[in-house]
């Protein structure tokens, strides 16, 4: 008899552990390490992850696996272990981390169901609810305004109990084929016995004596006429038969691909390449840090470093920003790669998400490129991971498990002794660090392949065009730029830097802002529905007339938002043709890639838009980069602000000039002397980083230490204080002595959804047992956690402070 080692879908931190199951006869042969499986636990039915077999368990009185959902494992033994590492390293369950390696579609949902055990009478509420049903879905009650303490009695006192459904939820999209049963002397016979009025049989039966081969079902019927019944009618004379075949669904199917080929590369390329090629010919890891400008040809790097690795027989995983999935950075593996390329970001439907991961898992492709969770990517032989603009914080995942997928690149790449590869023109200060000290190898590229330069950048004070009378938000010199652009035919890029900036609606009389009754933070106005709208919590409310404080009529929204922007270009430039991108207007999909490629045929002059627009593009025609405001996230309360500023500048500073044409940037600024716009409009990041560190070191932030963030989180704000005031004491006892613990202290958003936060934050440098303290915390609070709807979070080394 054989035992399964098996990781619940239970989230309790009390659960987190295997749990023995036997695998019963019929399952003996079958059942491996990474499938998943059904399994009895208490009264419910539930999934979980096979994770060990053996062949005995110290526990006598197991109870049977009843189920397993996959014929092969989904998680290969690689997965399975980092799964527990991801979970042990950000201090989560491990059945989370096991979910979060998976394509939505095979996480198998539940449904619940309310039982009614009794034919006495229940509560009169609960009577209500059932109706005289005996069973009824748990959403119906969830949607009652019946309190959960009603519930939780009637489940003590058995008058009902809660039942599990596990219903999965993978389809697999499937195309049913019809062919012909018999010969076609056969179909000849029974052709001329059908009957005047068959006409449509017929037909069908013509089609098949001359053309015999299978046809899909939706072809016969454009081809023949006939619909469903009239082959079903042919299906139960046995003149046809059906069979479905499964196909994946392709969202690169239309767009063809121009095959590409390596370019030969510029000396400092050369300089770059071939010393990850060396890694990849000696199956060792390493890590490289590829820092070059915009426009240096980082990605013709990655490209011939994956062919090294397929000439190897070898697969590679590409990561990019979500935001920078274009279709113009798609089709440069696509059309580099064909076929062995497999996409992965959040625009695919889940269906067509699990169908590429199929293919990888199947090795129908030996690349993907894909956003964070690509790191998954469940290659057994893997011969690169590649991590495009590194600096990005959309590589740190944002709720459980909190991973970066750098740290996870790396472990893999220790696993498949395989390099990985960080390029970008501005890293992050760790990433730069590591590389000065030798931890990771350094390549510069410092000129674009072109050997044009780079774009000048010119700084505009937005505090002296306001000063001589010009209100609007375009300075007279971004005004003439675009003016003089457009008139020579060329395009302009013009970015609206929303991050920390939105539309808020403030009484121009008494200075009241409005804010959401809810959350600790300004509601945010939206046109279109004239409302204002909460971004944390969803509330929503018409937009007022009067001052709900001193009824002036003087209340407005103010803030800057792209509609606004292109209301004021038109007012400016009338004959002007904009193109505007962001969240409202990529919402569809392939509304992306129509607006870029429109933007390509010059369909428009200028084309406007948030962070989406500053990464990855290349336009040809474009001379003229425009920031509208460049200080705008300046003064979040984030240490990373400044770099962040720095980083976004020189990114879209990278859009100008790209190919023959020289290009110009223009930067309007409130703060034109801060260190980060200065230092970004001459390009000198060796300068930044010496004075980033200078004020990381001087206020201990990272990279000089390391950062753990523990946030509380309830409805009682007294509660919340002395709870996390308990958690920094307790801290304190057990850290060393150059750790800081600083708290308790009110998060940056006091308030989210009617709960109040607070948060510890913890400055170490070496504290190798600090997630043995923390987990020993949590474990102490979960019970007034479980009771008391105490929430208690904890990211280790955060990039999101709010
Ligand atoms: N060796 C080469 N010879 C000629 N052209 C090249 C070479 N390498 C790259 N290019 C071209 O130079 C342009 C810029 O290259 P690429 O986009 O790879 O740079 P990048 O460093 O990835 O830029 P960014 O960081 O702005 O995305 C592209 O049009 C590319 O086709
Ligand atoms: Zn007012
Ligand atoms: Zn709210």
């Amino acid at each position: 008899m054989s035992i399964a080692k098996v990781i619940v879908d239970v989230q309790a931190k009390t659960i987190n552990q295997t749990f023995d199951y036997l695998v019963p006869e019929r399952f003996q042969d079958i059942i491996k390490e990474g499938m998943r499986v059904i399994v009895p636990f208490g009264p419910r039915k539930i999934t979980g992850f096979v994770v060990a077999i053996k062949e005995e368990s110290e526990f006598i009185k197991l109870k049977p696996i009843l189920d397993v959902l996959d014929i092969q494992p989904v998680l290969t033994n690689e997965l399975l272990e980092l799964g527990k590492w991801v979970a042990e390293d950000t201090l989560t369950l491990y059945i989370t981390a096991y979910q979060a390696m998976l394509p939505q579609v095979l996480k198998a949902q539940y449904k619940k169901e309310l039982i009614r055990n009794t034919g006495e009478r229940l509560i009169p509420v609960m009577e209500d609810l059932f109706a005289g049903r005996d069973v009824i879905d748990f959403e119906e009650f969830e949607h009652s305004s019946i309190p959960y303490s009603k519930l939780q009695r009637a489940l003590h006192d058995t008058t009902i109990s809660i039942n599990y459904v596990v219903k999965s939820k993978v389809t697999k999209k499937q195309v049913t084929y019809i062919e012909p049963n018999k010969e076609a002397y056969l179909l000849e016979e029974a052709f001329m016995e059908l009957s005047h009025n068959a006409k449509k049989q017929k037909q069908v039966l013509s089609y098949f004596i001359e053309f015999p081969e299978p046809i899909e079902q939706s072809k016969l019927f454009k081809l023949t006429n006939a619909n469903r019944t009239v082959i079903r009618a042919l299906l139960e004379k046995q003149l046809l038969k059906e069979y479905k075949k499964e196909v994946y669904r392709n969202p690169y199917e239309e767009a063809s691909f121009q095959k590409t080929y390596p370019l030969t590369l510029t000396e400092q390329q050369e300089k770059a390449l071939e010393p990850i090629k060396r890694k990849i010919q000696q199956k060792e890891h390493d890590v490289f840090l590829v820092h070059g400008v915009t426009g240096s040809g980082k990605t013709e790097i990655y490209l011939q470093a994956i062919q090294e690795v397929l000439e190897q027989g070898k697969e590679a995983i590409v990561l990019v920003p979500e935001i920078s999935l274009t279709p113009q950075m798609v089709s440069r593996f696509k059309g580099r790669f064909g076929e062995k390329v497999a996409v992965m970001h959040s625009a695919l439907s889940n269906g067509e998400k699990y169908d590429e991961w199929r293919k990888i898992q199947s090795r129908e492709v030996k690349v993907v490129v894909g956003a964070r969770s690509a790191i998954f990517a469940p290659f057994e032989n893997l011969g690169i991971i590649i991590i495009d603009e590194e600096h990005e914080t959309t590589y740190k995942q944002e709720d459980q498990p909190r991973y970066h997928a750098r740290d996870v690149a790396i472990k893999r790449g220790q696993y498949h002794h395989c390099p990985v590869v960080l390029g970008s023109a501005t890293p992050t200060l760790e990433s730069y660090a590591r590389a000065k000290r030798g931890v990771y190898q350094l390549a510069t590229l410092n000129e674009r392949t072109n050997k044009q330069e780079m774009p000048d950048i010119e700084i505009v004070d937005m505090r002296e065009e306001l000063h001589n009378g010009n209100r609007s938000m375009f300075s007279t010199r971004l005004k003439e730029s675009m003016e003089s652009a457009i008139n020579r035919g060329e395009q302009v890029v013009l970015l609206l830097n929303r991050r920390g900036y939105s539309t808020f609606v403030m009484c121009r009389d008494c200075g009241h802002v409005k804010q959401c009754p809810h959350c600790d933070i300004a509601l945010t106005y939206h046109k279109r529905s004239n409302q204002l709208k909460c971004h944390y919590c969803s509330y929503e409310e018409p937009m007022p007339n009067q001052c709900p404080e001193c009824t002036s009529d003087a209340i407005r929204y103010f803030g800057t938002g792209t509609q606004r922007v292109e209301e004021s270009l038109h007012e400016l430039m009338p004959h002007a043709r904009v193109i505007r991108m962001d969240v409202d207007t990529t919402r569809k999909k392939g509304a992306h890639e129509r607006l870029l490629k429109s933007f390509a045929n010059k369909e428009a002059d200028i084309l406007l838009g948030t962070q989406m627009i500053a990464k990855g593009l290349d336009f040809a025609n474009v001379t003229l980069v425009g920031v509208l405001t460049a200080d705008s996230m300046l003064h979040l309360p984030d240490f990373r602000s400044s770099e962040k500023t720095f980083q976004l500048l020189t990114q879209v500073s990278g859009r100008a000039g790209r190919h023959e044409l020289p290009g110009q940037v223009i930067v309007q600024s409130y703060t034109p002397d801060h260190y980060s716009i200065q230092l970004a409009s001459e390009y000198d990041f060796n300068q930044f980083f010496l004075r980033e560190m200078q004020i990381r070191k001087t206020f201990r932030y990272p990279p000089y230490v390391y950062l753990a963030l523990v946030t509380v989180s309830h409805p009682n704000h007294v509660k919340v204080v002395k709870i996390t005031q308990r958690i920094v004491q307790l801290l304190l006892k057990v850290v060393n002595e150059d750790t800081v613990v600083l708290g308790p202290t009110a998060s940056p958003i006091t308030r989210i959804k009617d709960r109040y936060r607070y948060q510890c934050m913890i400055k170490y440098r070496n504290e190798p047992n600090l997630r043995k303290y923390l987990k020993k915390i949590i474990d102490q609070f979960a019970d007034e956690a479980r009771k008391e709807d105490l929430l208690i979070t904890i990211d280790m080394q955060p990039y999101h402070l709010m």
